[in-house]
């Protein structure tokens, strides 16, 4: 059977569970997770290799297969430059696919908008709803231009009774013409295979994207920087965690190591990183610094154990906090910030460099 290869978006609102399952279906950690919503800030490329499977009760053998996930920012309507830039990585991420798919929160209850009474005014409650559903509706529109085969799959089945599903499933899949539907909980890993079988099925012959080693598109360092913004989410409140963004400046690969001395433990080198963490206000800064920096403190120590875990090598970390005031407005700036942007510049600064060094 001939091979198969093609690009997979995973999309959705906040909190679906999108990032959960590009690393559930990866096995390796490539997207940070926290339990707040619009974790996630750009896309994220993920490399997943799958064998050819044999033939089954219920499915016909399938080809080996490249498929090429990719993660998005939940859609949300955009009330920021930042906001916008998100959903700009949502439409791209859109474009010339070969399978989305259109992960729900199976948590979530259905809401229709509730008729409106003339001079009586909504209660929080009924706003709350109503809102919900205006959500839901946008992050159908996404699909409005997509030619592809798009999958619905409901997430975090394992916090439902299975009898909750089908009025769930009757309401989206009057929506759209989806090709599939299929349940998962990416937190159980319980569904994947199921998942990964009707991808391949919709997926077209075709060579490699990327060699068959590569997992991702995203340099080190970039993966590094989502890995603080992904502590300060989880230890910081309020608005902190939104209005905070990390930028890595300096990274110094471990240099040649000295030969250990007889009977000495060899030490794993070390790789020196500076990060700077951009807030919006001194009042922000001052949280994420804490009482005599215990809060920065905590964010670098967490951060740099799990850098550690990412290159397998030791890891110096130092972070900075910096006031950009409005940040999340500034347009030039938001997009100075998109890392692909930096990697060209960083490109750019090497190649300078070296012309003048020659
Ligand atoms: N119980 C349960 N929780 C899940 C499941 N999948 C994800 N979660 C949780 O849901 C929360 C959101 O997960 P994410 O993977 O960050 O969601 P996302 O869709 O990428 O979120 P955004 O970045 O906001 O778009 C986290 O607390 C996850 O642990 C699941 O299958 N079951």
């Amino acid at each position: 059977m001939a091979f198969r290869a093609g690009f997979v978006s995973i999309i959705g609102r906040p909190n679906a569970g999108k990032s959960t399952l590009l690393n559930a279906l990866l096995g390796e950690k490539l997207a940070i997770v926290t339990h707040k919503a619009q974790t996630t800030r750009t896309r994220i490329l993920g490399v997943l290799e799958q064998p050819a499977t044999p033939k089954t009760k219920t499915r016909e053998a399938l080809p080996a297969a490249q498929i090429v996930l990719v993660d998005t920012p939940g859609v949300h309507k955009p009330s920021t430059q930042l906001d916008r830039r998100m959903m700009q990585e949502v439409h791209d991420a859109l474009e010339s696919r070969d399978v989305v798919l259109f992960l729900v929160d199976a948590t979530h209850r259905i809401h229709e908008p509730a008729p409106r009474v003339e001079g009586k005014s909504p209660t929080p409650s009924e706003d709350k709803k109503a809102l919900s559903a205006a959500e839901d509706a946008f992050a159908l529109s996404m699909l409005r231009n997509v030619e592809c085969p798009v999958i619905l799959v409901f997430n975090k089945i394992d916090l439902v009774k299975r009898e909750d599903l089908l009025p769930l499933i009757t309401h989206w899949t009057t929506k759209f013409a989806f090709t599939d539907t299929v349940l998962i909980s990416a937190a159980k890993k319980d569904g994947l295979d199921t998942l990964l079988g009707r991808i391949v099925e919709q997926l077209p012959e075709a060579n490699r994207y990327f060699p068959e080693d590569q997992l991702t598109d995203q340099p080190m360092r970039f993966l590094a920087a989502e890995l603080i913004r992904e502590k300060i989410l989880l230890f910081t409140g309020e608005e902190v965690p939104y209005a905070s963004a990390v930028v890595v400046e300096k990274w110094e690969e471990p240099g040649p190591q000295r030969k250990p001395k007889k009977g000495e433990e060899p030490k794993l080198p070390v790789t020196k990183i500076a990060a700077a963490i951009f807030v919006e206000r001194s009042g922000q800064k001052a949280i994420l610094i804490g009482k005599q920096g215990a809060m920065l403190k905590q964010i670098g120590t967490a951060a740099r154990k799990e850098i550690e875990n990412l290159l397998g090598t030791r890891v110096f970390l130092e972070l900075f906090v910096k006031v950009k005031e409005d940040w999340r407005s500034k347009k030039g700036f938001v997009e100075e910030l998109d890392w692909r942007r930096q990697l060209e510049s960083l490109q750019a600064a090497q190649t300078l460099k070296k012309e003048n060094e020659a």
